[in-house]
């Protein structure tokens, strides 16, 4: 259970003490296209089961090219987790890059299939995956729209590729950006190796996440509508130019047309991208007309539990537990309503819609829903795909929202929720009388949770006996965050990275790169309320290992500037009750946000949190005069889709 206070802390000991030079390769051998046939298709999935659960399930006609189809990665079943390289492009300040390191190293260790119900591996145990900062050309407006990174970039990490492919393979290279489809290709053609960006990564995840039909039927529509934007032409190992095929062996172009005529919209006229476009949009049509079903089952039984759920004519109100993906906010459910919610280190371990139900101090009895985790830059494609389940927010009584006070960047974490909270289209009046739990203090410096821990004292007796056994952290470790380990210029590797320059991440993302969270409500039982609705000179091999092992002084140094800046939030929170009035300007809105410091697993401020929902709810309307005929509200999928589809005809 010490699994969040020490996760990224495993991947630190793993990053490099030195920074090597690694010398320029020769100049690059290309694959012959003509004459590779890689081990790949675009977009299977890396191992997820979505391809094999659509044949099962036999729901819809996938065409000729079952496998064209196919919403992700690989389309082949991997008994193990994927082994990825996680390429993190620089960024500034250092302690920014940190921050996004972790992540994507965490994002990465969580691309994981539950088997039997379990996860194989606990994530604590988990070796971080191999990692390297590498030159970002965003930061200079310098992208290569063929490759998005120089070709020396492209070289150097090829370099290490093979290295890596002595000691240990590695399945797939995740870039912790946004690619577009003929970027993502040709880097897959000159690495040999599939290439996921951070938008088909996280779709990954909600896909190996999913367990219920719902949460599978919006992750599979997810990962249809990104792979509808993958679309690039290709030429095939007959020669023949296709597009989004597997096999595919040389990209040509981003647009052109195929073999076909151009005579008619469908049929043997058709061009290849628009048969490919046609099959994709057949799919999607077939899944949204499944999730519509879902959604207006759900609308009626919130509908209905909110006329009758209720005591003395107050209807059921129903809190949405929304937050940063890992903030807590499973635990937090499970501790409120003293009943089993999965949680786990995995981000977004949550996919499928959870309820449970909790006696407030009142005696009124309220519903809390677990929502699925915030990230930024969350794909908008999952937005889109979830709307049934982020409609749970959308009309929640209450809004809670949970953030990790531990996290090194909490306030970017905060910003990228409201954001999404509006996106999604929450009233703002909501948002404002939204309470903030401030989770995890048990992981701060100076609380008496977290010297227990650090003493290694007895753990109080709610505790779960497992964060003994966790890796203890070192004396300052209560904000660490993983340092960068190399970086790979275009032309050479420089040993660090400097500082000199403001560079933010919102340089690497498009305007679009969106956020998205769900949650959901099923039928009323006292605890347990589950929806069911739902280079090419080989590079020395000591010389690698030396490289990709950890760099334990930098690590010192990111942790207390890291002190500092969260010691600038939290002067302005102290307090000796257990919620306040907070201002927080560091978010770019001040604004006044009450909030409750928690810490789930040690039992620490549930009480004050729930009198803080029974008040807020109290002076609310009866919920019953509010929020009914959400149902009847007709959900129209994107107008995006619909002008694609308008412009295709
Ligand atoms: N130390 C500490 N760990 C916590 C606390 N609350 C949750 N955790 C741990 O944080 C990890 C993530 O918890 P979850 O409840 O799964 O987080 P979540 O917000 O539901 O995450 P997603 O569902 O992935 O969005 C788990 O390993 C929890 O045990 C806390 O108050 N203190
Ligand atoms: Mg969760």
């Amino acid at each position: 259970m010490l699994r969040a206070f020490t996760r990224l802390r495993a991947p630190l000991r793993s990053l490099p003490k030195t920074l090597t030079l690694i010398p320029s390769p020769s100049p690059p051998v290309l694959p012959n296209p003509t004459h590779q046939s890689p081990p790949f298709s675009l977009l299977a999935s890396p191992f997820s089961r979505s391809t094999r659960r659509g044949r099962k399930e036999g729901e819809a006609s996938r065409g000729e090219d079952d496998n064209s189809l196919g919403v992700f990665v690989f389309g082949c079943d991997h008994e193990t987790p994927p082994r990825l390289l996680i390429l993190q492009p620089r960024l500034r300040p250092d302690s920014l890059l940190n921050s996004k390191l972790g992540e994507a190293i965490n994002l990465a260790n969580s691309l994981e299939e539950q088997r039997d119900g379990f996860f194989t591996e606990e994530f604590a145990d988990k070796k971080p995956p191999p990692h390297l900062i590498v030159q970002n050309p965003a930061s200079r407006s310098r992208t290569h729209a063929d490759t998005f990174f120089g070709p020396g970039t492209v070289d150097n990490v090829k370099c290490h590729l093979r290295a890596l492919e002595t000691e240990d393979k590695i399945d797939a290279v995740f870039v912790n950006t946004i690619l577009s489809g003929v970027q993502q290709r040709n880097l897959e053609v000159a690495w040999g190796k599939p290439v996921l960006d951070r938008v088909g990564l996280i779709i990954e995840i909600f896909n190996a996440h999913a367990e219920t039909k719902e949460a599978k039927l919006q992750s599979e529509l997810a990962g249809l509508m990104y792979k509808k934007t993958r679309l690039v032409r290709v030429r095939g190992p007959s020669g023949r130019l296709t597009f989004g095929a597997s096999g595919e062996a040389e990209v040509v172009s981003a647009k052109g047309r195929g073999t076909g005529g151009r005579g008619f919209i469908s049929g043997a006229g058709e061009t290849e991208l628009q048969l490919q476009r046609r099959r994709i949009l057949e799919r999607r049509n077939h899944l949204l007309s499944q999730i519509e079903e879902v959604r207006r089952t759900r609308a009626l039984q919130r509908a209905s539990r909110r006329r009758h759920g209720g005591t003395e004519g107050q209807g059921l109100a129903t809190v949405a537990i929304v937050g940063y993906t890992n903030a807590g906010k499973s635990t937090l459910v499970s501790a409120l309503s003293e009943s089993y919610v999965f949680s786990d280190d995995r981000l977004f371990a949550t996919v499928d819609p959870r309820v449970r139900s909790v006696i407030l101090p009142s005696g009124r009895k309220a519903l809390l829903s677990d929502t699925v985790g915030f990230i930024s830059d969350l794909p908008v494609q999952l937005v889109e795909a979830f709307h049934a389940t982020l409609e749970e927010v959308v009309e929640a009584d209450l809004l809670v929202h949970v953030l990790d006070s531990s996290a090194p960047n909490l306030v970017e974490q905060r910003s990228s929720v409201l954001q999404v909270l509006r996106q999604i289209g929450v009233a703002e009046e909501k948002v404002q009388n939204m309470i903030e739990v401030w989770n995890k203090i048990d992981l701060l410096k100076g609380h008496a949770g977290a010297d227990e821990i650090l003493d290694g004292g007895e753990y109080p007796s709610e505790v779960d006996k497992d964060m003994a056994s966790g890796e203890s952290a070192d004396e300052d470790g209560m904000h660490s965050r993983p340092s960068s380990n190399e970086q790979i210029d275009n032309n050479e590797m420089v040993s660090e990275v400097s500082c000199d320059e403001l560079i933010y991440e919102d340089e690497l993302v498009d305007e679009d790169g969106m956020h998205s969270g769900l949650s959901s409500s099923e039928p009323i039982d006292d605890h347990e309320i589950t929806s069911e609705v739902s280079c090419d000179e080989p590079v020395d091999d000591n010389e690698m290992v030396s490289e990709l092992s950890s760099v334990e002084s930098k690590v010192e140094d990111t942790a207390s500037e890291q002190e500092v800046d969260e010691t600038a939030v939290f002067s302005q929170v102290e307090s000796s009750k257990a919620w306040e009035m907070i201002d927080l300007p560091a978010c770019g809105e001040s604004k006044e946000i009450q909030r409750v410091e928690t810490s789930a697993v040690m039992g620490i401020g549930l009480q004050e949190l729930l009198s803080l929902i029974d008040e807020k709810l109290t002076a609310q309307k009866p919920v019953l005069q509010k929020n009914l005929g959400a149902f009847d509200r007709k959900w129209r999928p994107s107008h995006v889709y619909d002008d694609e589809k308008v412009a295709e005809q």
